[in-house]
């Protein structure tokens, strides 16, 4: 019987537990053995190793987080590591190896590859920064944590007649902070390091803005200096909000539980028609296979459209 086997890695997104339903699903409908691999690569050098059975996951799609536990394991960046877990793997017969996680995991994923053990990515990141795919699975969950907290920051800024900055997630990327600043109607969204705070500053004034919240990603900026420049220069009190880790916890909305099952059952066919050396991408709405060699060079960067409407709307 052919034994495969998934891990949850890197920062954990609201669906991974879905796609480890979506997982479990299909191989059990191909009869394939399911292995859960706790915490990440770093589990599975300790070959914290676990059978997963339908109890297991029956009731986690509507969880945040990862029944699995995930983690961030810098070791394995070395050849030597990656030697001993593609050993690991063919120890337990595991054939191949379906990794949840953003980027970074990716990348341990591809070195797996190498070592001659069969690898599929599902993107689990609520960043939205994986090159090869529209989507990825937490962001939805993300953006709307994101926009119900900038709805009540903006209501309490108002009656205050006040600025706040809301500082939201995305690492390096301003995706979450694009959606969520157009969402939430904010007076400026900051979503990279492009835009300066004199230009926010500008923008303020030009429309004569007193209040209102200012949407910033984390990757632009921090919230407190960008709030003590707006209060400096506008001589309006501006209030400084980090976002932070609510944006990663909580149920996770339909769409990622939708789209964790899907991508996670998608792996799994990847893997019966051989393709295991792959990513699940969606591109054009679509589910697809990209090889994973491919995958890893794509990049993405924020609509331009998007971000054009964003500067557009925060104008009224
Ligand atoms: N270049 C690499 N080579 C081998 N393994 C890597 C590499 N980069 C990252 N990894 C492995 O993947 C793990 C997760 O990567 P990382 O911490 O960058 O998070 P991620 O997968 O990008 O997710 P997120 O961006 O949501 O935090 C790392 O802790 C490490 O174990
Ligand atoms: O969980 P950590 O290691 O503090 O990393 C935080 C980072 O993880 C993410 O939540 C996902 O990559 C980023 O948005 C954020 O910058």
């Amino acid at each position: 019987m052919k034994k495969i086997a998934v891990l949850t890695s890197g920062g954990d997104a609201q669906g991974m537990n879905a796609a480890i339903y979506g997982i479990f699903g299909r191989a059990q409908e191909l009869g394939y053995e399911l292995y859960g691999i706790r915490n990440g690569y770093a589990g599975l050098l300790r070959e914290d190793i676990v059978k997963l059975h339908r109890e297991d996951v029956r009731h986690i799609v509507a969880k945040g987080g990862t029944i699995l536990g995930t983690a961030r394991c810098d070791e394995f960046k070395e050849l030597s590591v990656q030697k001993k877990a593609a050993d690991i793997c063919r120890k337990y017969g595991i054939s191949d190896l379906i990794v949840i996680g953003g980027d970074g995991s990716y990348q341990g994923a591809y070195c797996l590859s190498k070592q001659g053990i069969g690898v599929v990515g599902v993107p689990g990141t609520i960043d939205l920064d994986i090159g090869c795919t529209e989507y990825t699975i937490g962001f939805d969950t993300a953006v709307n944590i994101a926009v119900e907290a900038i709805d009540r920051i903006a209501d309490t800024s108002e009656a205050h007649s006040c600025f706040s900055v809301v500082e939201v997630m995305g690492r390096r990327a301003g995706f979450i902070a694009l959606w969520s600043g157009i969402a939430g109607s904010a007076r400026a969204i900051f979503a990279d390091s492009n835009t300066t705070a004199e230009q926010i500053v500008d923008h303020l004034r030009k429309y004569h803005f007193t209040s209102g919240t200012i949407v910033l990603a984390e990757g632009a900026g921090k919230a407190e200096p960008m709030a003590e420049i707006i209060e400096r220069e506008l001589h309006v009190h501006t209030r400084a909000n980090v976002l932070a880790f609510i944006q990663r916890g909580g149920n996770p909305t339909a769409k990622d539980r939708v789209y964790g099952s899907m991508m996670g059952a998608y792996a799994v066919d990847l893997i019966k028609k051989g393709k295991n050396h792959h990513l699940v991408c969606v591109k054009h709405d679509e589910l697809c296979g990209v090889e994973i060699s491919e995958g890893m060079k794509q990049t993405k960067e924020c609509s331009a459209y998007l971000a054009h409407l964003g500067r557009t709307l925060s104008c009224i």
